[in-house]
């Protein structure tokens, strides 16, 4: 809670819960993994696969928001027999470091799981270096993975395999509302998605679509919620929100907020107030802008901040296009409707904007073993964590084919 500025709610939710299905769903996943093996076998022959762990050691490059995100990429390769180094972000090292010595605590050997804290670019980048480097498992931002990509590809001649690169990284998900959406939970849902954890998630609702026909409701509505929205200590039980994790980010999301103001296509409807005299505090804040490519429409704020288009409500289908044209990110997005066609339309016309959609409920919460997370595009690789599909990465296969009926001739048949 101290260390990463989380409330005591989504504490719970994140360093515990969350990072205990990890563990308890991948050990299922594992046992499913292993158990599949090649359907046939030709008369005298026993084929099998196994799933060795890759040759070398991959690296776990960890973000700052999820404590559990940090445990399951170390833990999830560890666990299908890899090594790794671990390097925490550096403003989650304290709540990291707890998750390496409980793991052990409960047995893990020595050595298997190296947690180094340390300065990002040297240590990532003598890894990435080392004839040995067999993976990066990656969350984080979209540029910081951009260049690591990169920087794996400047060195694939040093490297003794090609690595697996698997990474999670930005989103600038959206809530699409349909003329027949019922306020009543449209905002609700939208404000816990934008500022539960100050919308420091990679999953947090930062752009909506609202039909003019709604419009007027939902802004009072916000206007009414916001005002009740409590910012403050995370010691203080009753705060809704706390501060955003330090100096950098304060700078960025204000540098954000000050742009709005200052634009004539954009209005604030809430909050937009801000202060770090002590700790860095930002208010929730809804803005309304007239152009749907506005600058925080389109880029990854990671704050409490969350920009309305509203629409011309017969306008509806060809907001599909649009959600997907404004921004390079494909992480999540939700469509609240009552009618069942805008719905099955609008699932089909998003099909590539979100690898988690939500229909009727909020684009954040994934919860492990439910809905397996993780976006496409400039989002990450979508590997799934949470799921089957991110173990499949961290294994090499080797079939092996057993005969028991040798052969004692050549020739073929046909040249009898
Ligand atoms: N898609 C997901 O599942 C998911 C989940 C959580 C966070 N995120 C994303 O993570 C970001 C927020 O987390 P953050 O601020 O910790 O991200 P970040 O990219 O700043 O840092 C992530 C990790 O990369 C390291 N790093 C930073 N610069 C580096 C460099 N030049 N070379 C090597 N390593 C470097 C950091 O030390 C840290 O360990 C947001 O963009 C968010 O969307 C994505
Ligand atoms: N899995 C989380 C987001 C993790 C990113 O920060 C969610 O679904 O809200």
């Amino acid at each position: 809670m101290l260390g990463q500025g989380k409330n005591a709610w989504q504490a719970e939710i994140d360093s515990a819960a969350e990072l205990c299905d990890f563990l308890r769903f991948n050990c299922k996943y594992a046992e499913e993994l292993y158990t599949q093996q090649p359907p046939k076998n030709s008369p005298g022959v026993w084929n099998r696969v196994e799933y060795r762990p890759l040759e070398g050691f991959v690296l776990a490059v960890s973000p700052f928001n999820f404590t559990a995100i940090g445990g399951n990429l170390a833990a999830a390769p560890a666990l299908m027999g890899n090594v790794i180094i671990w390097k925490p972000a550096p403003a989650a090292v304290y709540s990291n470091y707890i998750i390496q010595k409980i793991f052990m605590e409960a047995g893990l050997p020595a050595g298997v799981i190296q947690f180094v804290p340390g300065p990002a670019p040297e240590l990532v980048g003598a890894c990435i270096a080392h004839p040995e480097f067999a993976s990066l498992h990656f969350t984080g931002s979209t540029h910081v993975f951009k260049a690591l990509w990169k920087q794996i590809a400047d060195n694939i001649h040093v490297h003794k395999s090609y690595p697996r690169i698997v990474g999670e990284t930005g989103g600038k998900n959206f809530h699409l509302i349909h003329p027949t959406a019922d306020p009543k939970t449209v905002v609700p849902q939208s404000i816990r998605a934008a500022f539960e954890f100050q919308g420091q998630k990679c999953s947090a609702l930062s752009r909506m679509y609202v039909p003019d026909s709604l419009w007027e409701e939902i802004k009072k509505e916000f206007q009414t919620e916001v005002a009740k929205i409590k910012v403050g200590d995370v010691a203080d039980f009753s705060n809704f929100m706390t501060a955003v994790i330090n100096q950098a980010a304060f700078d960025k999301i204000k540098s954000y907020i000050d742009f709005a103001k200052s634009s004539s296509e954009a209005e604030i409807i809430c909050g937009g107030t801000y202060d770090d005299s002590k700790g860095y505090f930002i208010q929730p804040t809804v803005i309304a802008t007239t152009n749907p490519h506005f600058k925080t429409m389109k880029e990854e704020i990671f704050g409490p901040v969350v920009t309305v288009y509203v629409y011309p409500s017969g306008d509806f289908d060809k907001m599909y296009q649009l959600i997907q044209d404004t921004t390079e990110y494909a992480l999540t997005g939700a469509i609240f409707a009552n009618d069942r066609h805008a719905v099955k339309n609008a699932t089909n016309g998003l099909r590539h904007a979100a690898g988690n959609f939500y229909v009727n409920d909020k684009c954040t919460g994934a919860v492990v073993g439910q809905q397996p997370f993780g976006g496409a595009r400039a989002s990450g690789t979508n590997d799934k964590a949470g799921s089957i599909n991110l173990l499949y990465r961290f294994v090499s296969v080797r079939t092996v084919k057993e005969s028991f009926l040798p052969i004692t001739d050549w020739s073929y048949p046909s040249n009898q």
